[in-house]
């Protein structure tokens, strides 16, 4: 069943906070989001340059457009912008009764105020009595309680105030900001404390964190969810959008929400062209045979280079591609992590070239690299035996230098072969390389054709 989550907040014309935040993280956790939009930023990653709120009346008539026609499962305030917004929404909403998440925006990141001084007190007195969650973080549960927070046991103690002072039935007072190894929240709920932690992440894309943060457990309670296990999955879900985060902008760079669902989905495609391009060497097999190397194939395929961290990003064959009786063969179903050597080829690979995301290794033979001299294959060739001792000594070092060497070759981009002529006790091989595992068979195929 759909369920609907509104965000009543402000927009940031860089898309890192605000609305757009919260609407990519609707769409990531499965509902539906609609929009009541109080204020526009002109804004980016490092300053927020203007600011102008609309009319209350506005803001009320878009959750009223939005209640009368789908109804309203949950909500999130974020920026407010004015007394005279808080009022109408704290009117509105307890006139509704959804439940809703106020995460209490007063500066944003780069330090710009959100929030007008004389508004804070009717947050605290209209607005959070009709909240059920509430979710400051530290320097805004300071102002909340007036209280010092420098620990977990200050968080609690300021958590318990809030409930107890203002009645939101849930608080969350986030760790954000504190110190530690852990980014550790701090939530009161029917008389008793709760911590959810991650590990601190040395991230610079922070911008927006609250936002995704309130966005989540909002729509964990669109969706029914207790209010504990919304709050346990949105901590999970902000891990994951602060370690992917948007690597773009001079300043705070943004979260990313959508990497919750787009890195299954990309490990998934990865997963099935791999698949794929292993049926076509299963129609090809005895002509592929005729390629497999002493060492035997993979062939690997990472998913996109933004989510690509190790070799469990990379999909390939466990057990490798063998020959068996004349016929090229899979030893098994492709997985992730499941090759460590071509996985770390295609790492490095992709780490210079961000379409060289597929490699397979192929039997060395003059006569193959004739072949793709008469098809026109950007080649490479390199000397094993002049890679220098340093780079056989760091974990991957070597891949790292033949990779290198090819790619100093070919003009940076990745060539469509790297011949590797070996070394004293290693086999010479051929690195096909392409975008995709179907474009390596296909290159492969012409080879032996
Ligand atoms: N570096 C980090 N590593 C892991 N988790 C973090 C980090 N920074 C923030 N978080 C988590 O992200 C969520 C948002 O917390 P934060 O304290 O940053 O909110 P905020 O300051 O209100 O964000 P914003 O400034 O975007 O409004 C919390 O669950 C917090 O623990
Ligand atoms: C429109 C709008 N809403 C919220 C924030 C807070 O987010 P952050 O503290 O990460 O800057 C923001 N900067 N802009």
């Amino acid at each position: 069943m759909w369920r609907v989550a509104i965000t009543i907040a402000g927009l940031d014309s860089g898309g890192g906070a605000g609305i757009h935040a919260d609407i990519k993280t609707f769409a990531a956790m499965g509902v539906h989001g609609a929009t009541a939009l109080t204020c526009v930023t002109a804004q980016n990653t490092y300053e927020v340059r203007e600011a102008q709120c609309l009319s209350p009346q506005l803001v009320r008539a878009q959750i009223m457009a939005v209640w009368d026609d789908m109804g309203i499962d949950a909500g999130k305030t974020g920026m407010l912008g004015t007394r005279e917004i808080i009022e109408e929404v704290a009117s509105v909403v307890g006139k509704l009764g959804f439940p809703l998440v106020v995460d209490p925006v007063m500066v944003a990141k780069s330090g710009a105020p959100l929030i007008s001084e004389d508004a804070v007190d009717v947050l605290k007195r209209r607005l959070l009595p009709v909240a059920k969650v509430v979710t400051p973080n530290k320097p805004e549960a300071e102002k909340l309680t007036g209280m010092k927070i420098a620990s977990v046991n200050d968080a609690e103690k300021a958590a318990e105030f809030i409930h107890k002072e203002y009645g939101t039935e849930i608080v969350v007072v986030k760790g954000g900001h504190l110190e530690g190894g852990e980014a550790i929240d701090v939530v009161y709920y029917r008389g008793s404390f709760h911590k959810f932690s991650t590990p601190r992440l040395e991230s610079r894309a922070t911008h927006g964190t609250g936002c995704a943060f309130s966005a989540a457990i909002a729509a964990g309670l669109a969706k029914g969810l207790d209010p504990l296990e919304a709050i346990k999955t949105a901590k999970q879900f902000i891990y994951t959008a602060i370690k992917y985060g948007v690597a773009k902008g001079k300043g705070h760079w943004p979260v990313n929400p959508t990497a919750w669902v787009e890195i299954p989905a990309e490990r998934w495609r990865a997963y099935e062209e791999l698949r794929a391009a292993l049926e076509a060497i299963r129609k090809n097999a005895a002509l592929f045979a005729k390629a497999i190397p002493e060492v035997q194939s993979n062939l690997g395929y990472v998913i996109d280079p933004r989510y690509a961290v190790d070799v469990n990003d990379v999909v390939a064959v466990p057990g490798r591609i063998v020959n068996y009786m004349g016929e090229a063969r899979p030893s098994g179903p492709p997985a992730f992590g499941a090759s460590s050597h071509t996985a770390r080829k295609i790492l490095a690979l992709v780490g210079k070239d961000p379409n060289a995301r597929s490699a397979m290794n192929i039997k060395y033979s003059p006569e193959l690299v004739e072949r793709a001299r008469a098809l026109g294959y950007k080649i490479a060739v390199v000397d094993r035996r002049k890679e220098p001792e340093e780079a056989k000594k760091i974990e991957g070092g070597s891949m790292k230098w033949v990779v290198g060497e090819a790619l100093s070759q070919t003009g940076g981009t990745a060539p469509d072969i790297i011949v590797d002529l070996g070394d004293w006790g290693k086999e010479p091989q051929i690195t096909v390389v392409g975008r995709t595992p179907t474009e390596v068979v296909e290159k492969v195929l012409r080879l032996l054709s």
